[in-house]
């Protein structure tokens, strides 16, 4: 009977993604209905009147029957496609079906790990929503940096959907003994790849071992009477972009996963199983699983970005990459006042830099002819967000820019995944990103849900060759019109030259790289930030991995250049202490070498022959 009705929902998800392909906001929504998914009617209302989800997107339809079912699930669509609603609304319809009704003294019945507090706290407010109309089913959340005793007291009285951190989780499996997960039914892993790359490896395996989840320990737990029968455990792994990382990750957590979201033209190359040749896929339920039984050892995969989504790269040399940034930003919100963009940057020094530069940083009256008070160069609010923060100051960011209509968020890779940000229009990445997925979960703030959306990647001239590494994927960029958007600036008496011999004589570029540094320079504070966003930001440079290395080359980059693109004057090694002393003991190391080989040589001189 189950198999039939998976089965029937197979073929109708088929029939859904072909018409949804024809027409639709970015082809994202299917033409079926949720409860033709087999969720329960009341979810189903709730879902439309109160939560305005008319339909399911095509990920969705093709999902929700599959996590239903009870099998382990690896899960992949682009980003921004409604991959929470996936497994979210599967786990309250099931649970808010249990006779008699689940309780609090129960404990946990669904685990979802998440990579960041904010994810956490986004993921929590859904769960949240979604179970307005089952007052007995209750969410909550646990996550690094909250207080513990506070935890413990929510996790004593019994959470149903548990959101948590991995390292916080591992932390109260281990000291709370009041935590019951005895009817623990659902492990989610959200963003699955990120939560490895972070160093949360051992945690994860920690975790699956505590919870007698690893594959091959199930059947053991089972045998010894520990565990209810397999059917009784469900992982769920999902990620918006497929690598080497989910692969791990796979390998341990599930068993006989169904894949949805691969479809054939993914993957490029290879002739070995993404899971490592362990996998084996069943052919009932999806039609297309059966194709998927073999994947690339080292799997080339081509990212499914939205369809709307406009990429371009600007070319740019390092001593303007600031006065670009800003002329870029400026021209945006010019164009449309109310609007949203995020800029991500690579270390947290440099966003709070960045931050405290573009909020305080005004038009002088020497910039304005006309005009002799001072104006601020970005109207709008500016927002920053990393690991580093306190986490109230993280937490009023993350609401601050959700709630605000116009505004700016600078921020590290901590925003780069799963965040929900509505009405995000333009992704700049002003630093590379390192790997391709990356870039990939970067530019997913915008254009999400089939919105509109830009993204710009800022590269030098040196590192030009990161765009075949993303057309390896399939992500391909066409370059932006910078000439013309520097044009338009004013330029106030100097002359306009029509043929340029380079970007960093452009007479706007010039004069607002003079008007920056004069600012830096009479902000002590800002030109502390400076130096240090300056340190951090090649050490950062430094630590791009395996192939990136040839492209992101430390040697290639011109200090001096990099000092202007921090506002700064001074050269390099007058530029940090701690890269002074570096360079110090450099060149003692240098010299003691020199000196002990002069001596060998010597020695070697006067030993007599034979
Ligand atoms: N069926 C639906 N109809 C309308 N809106 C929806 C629907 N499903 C989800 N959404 C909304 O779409 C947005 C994106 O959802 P979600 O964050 O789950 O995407 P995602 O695929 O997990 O993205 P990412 O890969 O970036 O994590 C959210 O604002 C969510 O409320």
């Amino acid at each position: 009977m189950k198999d039939s009705k998976e089965k029937s929902g197979a073929t109708e998800n088929k029939k859904t993604t072909k018409e949804e392909d024809e027409g639709g906001r970015g082809g994202v929504f299917a033409s079926c209905s949720f409860s033709d998914l087999g969720l329960d009617p009341k979810l189903c209302q709730h879902l439309q009147d109160n939560m305005g989800f008319q339909v399911p997107t095509h990920i969705q339809a093709r999902a929700i029957p599959v996590v239903i079912s009870g099998r382990h699930a690896l899960v992949n669509a682009a980003t921004g496609t409604g991959k929470t609603i996936v497994y979210l609304a599967p786990i309250v319809h099931l649970l808010q079906m249990r006779e008699p009704r689940i309780e609090r003294s129960d404990g946990t019945f669904a685990l979802v790990l998440v990579p960041t507090r904010e994810l956490c706290m986004q993921v929590h407010g859904i769960a949240q929503k979604l179970v307005h109309r089952f007052h007995w089913i209750v969410p909550g959340y646990i996550m690094g940096g909250e207080n513990r005793a506070k935890e413990k007291a929510r996790l004593r009285k019994g959470i149903s959907i548990l959101i948590a951190t991995p390292g916080r989780l591992l932390d109260h499996l281990k000291n709370t003994s009041s935590f019951v997960y005895t009817n623990l039914r659902w492990i989610v892993f959200d963003e699955a790849d990120r939560i490895l790359e972070l160093g949360f490896g051992k945690a994860i395996e920690e975790i699956l071992e505590f919870l007698g989840s690893r594959k091959n320990d199930f059947d053991r737990e089972v045998d010894n009477g520990k565990l209810p029968p397999r059917a009784a455990r469900q992982n769920i792994l999902l990620s918006a972009t497929l690598t080497e990382k989910v692969n791990q990750f796979a390998n341990i957590s599930l068993d006989n996963p169904v894949m949805v979201g691969l479809d054939d033209k993914k993957i490029t190359s290879g002739p070995q199983n993404l899971l490592g040749g362990n996998l084996t896929l069943r052919s009932e339920g999806c039609g297309s699983l059966e194709k998927h039984n073999t994947f690339p050892s080292h799997p080339v995969e081509n990212y499914n970005l939205p369809a709307q989504l406009i990429q371009r790269y600007v070319k740019v040399s390092c001593g303007s990459r600031l006065v670009v940034l800003l002329s870029i930003l400026r021209t945006l919100f010019d164009r449309e006042i109310s609007q949203k963009i995020v800029v991500f940057l690579s270390t947290c020094d440099a966003v709070d830099f960045h931050y405290m530069l573009l909020s305080e940083f005004q038009w002088g009256s020497e910039m304005h002819s006309e005009a002799n008070q001072k104006q601020k160069f970005l109207g709008c609010k500016v927002f920053h967000l990393h690991g580093n923060m306190k986490h109230e100051d993280r937490g009023k960011a993350f609401e601050g820019f959700i709630s605000e209509k116009s505004a700016l968020l600078l921020c590290t890779d901590v925003a780069a995944r799963g965040l929900d940000f509505p009405k995000v229009r333009c992704i700049i990445q002003y630093d590379s990103p390192g790997e391709a997925s990356e870039y990939v979960h970067r530019v997913g703030r915008t254009a999400r849900l089939g919105e509109k959306g830009e993204a710009l990647l800022f590269l030098q001239p040196v590192e030009i060759d990161y765009l075949h590494d993303l057309e390896r994927h399939s992500v391909s960029l066409k370059e932006y019109p910078l000439q013309k958007v520097l044009d338009s600036f004013p330029l106030y008496g100097q002359k306009h030259h029509k043929k340029l011999i380079s970007l960093d004589t452009h007479p706007w570029v010039l004069f607002l790289q003079r008007a920056l540094e004069r600012f830096v320079l009479t902000e002590p504070k800002l030109m502390k930030r400076a130096r240090d966003a300056f340190c951090s930001w090649v050490r950062a440079y430094t630590a791009h991995r395996g192939e990136l290395k040839k492209i992101f080359m430390v040697k290639k980059l011109h200090l001096g250049h990099v000092a202007r693109s921090f506002g700064l004057k001074e050269q390099p090694s007058l530029v940090g202490r701690s890269f002074q002393m570096q360079a110090k003991k450099k060149r003692k190391r240098e010299h003691r070498k020199d000196k002990t080989s002069v001596k060998k040589r010597q020695v070697l001189s006067t030993k007599p022959k034979g």
